[in-house]
């Protein structure tokens, strides 16, 4: 018998591996010949990115990489014709002069690079958090211009997250791609050296420090495996960590002696990702140690051609001083190449995250109509069906609405019934799976979205408390006018007004206690200030979802004496439990299971035997309950 078939159902197990989403099954099959194919691009976004916040420093870079290869390269030529004239046969005096010019060659090519090494961390460090900065505005870009829907599906919150350490890591592009042109030029002089005394044994050099290349690459991939793999997971402990730590649940936190049970949760999950990634850098340690035994014997080889040349009469014993100095410089310029090759793979992969991101905004880029709304005045739907991602009904199911400018339509319901849902979609935050939502005729589909919501203004159940001053939570998203009386206006209408009288500078009070001393509003407060922002808006679709629910009678009251007003030029849809308030409304929608069940006003549906008067009924009623205590307690 299954725990399901027994009524008792094991909970869900936190794992957010994607499954069905094939992108991280294909992290692990990220190979070489993927990334070389993308890194060329992903270079050139980096350096067009680059250029565009700071050319100069761009420029300044590749001038001084250049020439930092020519003087290593001429430091490199140097060196051998010191050893060769050193070790020449003849005078001591003779070969110091004959050496002299080379020895300042040396000197010179030696002062050039380190001032040069200077002037190139200087210019990086000037430019790396530009980048950073530019490479995260994109990328939040990118979020804000996502459908709504987005935030419903796993695994965009997945992309997101990889994207953003693709971000972090993004910047580092730029230095490793100059440190592996500085490698390579270093590489190409010692080759020319070695090539000219002997054409083997450049060869056998790149093939000796294949193995650690290799070791490298396999080493960088199984980390990147082991951290998309614990994206969810590594998010799940963000989230606990913000509530832990939060003021707004530190409350409940304490009264509710969670913090054990929260603690426990934490390490349970913190242990997985300690143990995933103890499996990778246990992997990549392995792989380290074969890439060296390897790398070791082909050094081993490279030596023992020198050897056999030298031995065999290939080489003279002057130019295998010279093969040996050669030899160590360019294993150097060999391992320092594969070093920052394999570098730049494991920053590609993340970086390759962010550049998807943008390409695609996480697979949800706002579709884009062409179709520019004016202030809409008859908003209809037509047979309206929405469901959610991986849900298995409808949320709305064959809905026909409409609200015109002037009216106010109230939404009931049960919870669950699809209130919300049906307001996202009249705004045009979410599109409808079938059938039509329309704006004077223009299904939404067709809108421009950016130029519709300047027609929409919303406050939704869960409306956001900014951490900026109350002048700024009122007008946020507006152009700012220097009359702040249209400011007063809406705050009084919402009842802002007196709250925002009674802070310490008014206006320009900060409201971010938390962080940085500013003045801190009660919960009631803030949806004064957020209805505030709504009416401020010059909208002509206002959407107020449970917009009272944390109001003292007076302030509700007030509110919906002001909401008929508010009525004149705009359509008005209104969201609430509380029925007494919904006798504004000039007409009322009941919902039920995603289905309209009733239409009429709030004295037709409170004399119609339905769902409406039995929900108006059932809030009315509360003497029943009262009775019932009473009564069992004089028993
Ligand atoms: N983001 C979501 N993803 C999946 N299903 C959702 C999502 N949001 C809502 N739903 C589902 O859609 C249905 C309608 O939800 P909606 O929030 O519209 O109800 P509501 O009438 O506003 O409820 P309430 O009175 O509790 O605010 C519910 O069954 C809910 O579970």
């Amino acid at each position: 018998m299954t725990s399901k078939d027994s009524g008792k159902q094991a909970d869900e197990e936190i794992d957010f591996a994607w499954d069905g989403d094939s992108r991280w099954e294909a992290a692990k099959y990220i190979t070489l010949r993927h990334m070389a194919r993308r890194l060329p691009h992903l270079m050139k976004r980096s350096l067009s990115i680059a250029w565009r916040v700071d050319r100069a420093s761009v420029a300044g870079l590749l001038v001084c990489q250049v020439v930092s290869g020519i003087a290593a390269a001429m430091g490199l030529f140097a060196t051998t014709s010191t050893i060769t004239a050193l070790i020449s046969s003849g005078n001591i005096t003779d070969r110091l002069w004959e050496a002299w010019p080379s020895v300042a060659v040396l000197a010179a090519a030696a002062g050039v690079r380190a001032t040069l090494y200077i002037a190139i961390t200087w210019l990086t460090s000037r430019i790396t958090p530009l980048l950073q900065q530019e490479y995260e505005l994109m990328l939040l870009g990118a979020a804000t211009g996502s459908e709504l829907a987005a935030y419903d599906s796993p695994g965009f919150k997945d992309r997101w997250d990889n994207a953003e350490r693709g971000a972090v890591v993004s910047k580092d592009i730029i230095e490793e791609g100059q440190d592996l042109l500085a490698a390579l030029v270093s590489l190409l002089a010692g080759a020319v050296v070695l090539g000219t005394l002997h054409p083997l044994l450049l060869p056998f050099l790149v093939l000796a420090s294949l193995p650690q290349g290799v070791a490298q690459v396999h080493s960088a991939r199984v980390t990147y495996v082991a951290a998309v793999k614990m994206t969810g997971h590594s998010r799940m402990i963000g989230v606990l960590r913000w509530h832990l730590a939060d003021r707004h649940s530190a409350d409940q936190i304490r009264a509710g002696t969670m913090a054990p049970f929260l603690l426990g949760k934490y390490r349970k999950l913190t242990n997985r990702v300690t143990a995933v990634h103890r499996e990778a850098v246990t992997e990549g340690a392995r792989m380290a140690f074969l890439g060296a035994l390897g790398g070791g014997l082909a050094s081993a080889v490279v030596w023992g051609v020198l050897v056999a040349l030298l031995a065999s009469g290939h080489l003279t014993v002057a130019a295998a001083g010279t093969a040996v100095l050669a030899l160590r410089t360019v294993t150097g310029s060999v391992q320092g190449v594969v070093r920052n090759a394999a570098m730049i793979f494991r920053t590609g992969m993340y970086m390759d995250d962010w550049s998807r991101f943008l390409e695609e905004t996480g697979d949800y880029r706002l579709a884009a109509g062409d179709v520019i709304p004016g202030p809409p005045k008859d908003i209809r739907t037509h047979n309206l069906v929405y469901r959610y991602e991986g849900a298995d009904k409808n949320a709305l199911d064959g809905i026909d609405f409409t609200v015109r400018t002037g009216e106010i339509v109230a939404l009931v319901g049960e919870n669950g019934s699809g209130k919300s849902t049906l307001s996202k979609l009249l705004t045009r935050l979410h599109l409808p799976t079938t059938g039509t939502v329309t704006w004077d005729g223009h299904p939404t589909t067709a809108l421009d979205p950016q130029a519709a919501w300047k027609h929409v203004a919303l406050v939704p159940q869960d409306f956001s408390c900014w951490p900026m001053t109350a002048r700024d939570n009122i007008t946020l998203g507006q152009p700012r006018s220097d009359d702040e009386n249209d400011v007063w206006e809406a705050a009084a209408a919402a009842g802002a007004d007196e709250v925002v009288r009674e802070l310490r500078a008014g206006l320009s009070t900060l409201l971010a206690r938390e962080w940085l001393n500013g003045a801190e509003l009660s919960g009631g407060q803030w949806q004064r200030v957020a209805l505030a922002r709504a009416f401020y808006r010059p909208a002509a679709l206002l959407v107020l979802d449970e917009p009272t629910s944390a109001l003292d009678p007076r302030a509700e009251h007030r509110i919906f004496t002001n909401l008929r007003h508010a009525a004149r030029d705009r359509a008005v849809v209104l969201v609430t439990h509380r029925l007494a308030n919904v006798a504004v409304a000039d007409r009322i929608v009941v919902l039920d299971h995603g289905r309209v069940v009733q239409e009429g006003t709030f004295d037709e549906l409170s004399k119609t035997t339905g769902l409406f008067r039995e929900l108006l009924e059932l809030q009315n009623d509360r003497t029943v309950p009262a009775q019932r205590a009473a009564k069992e307690k004089t028993a």
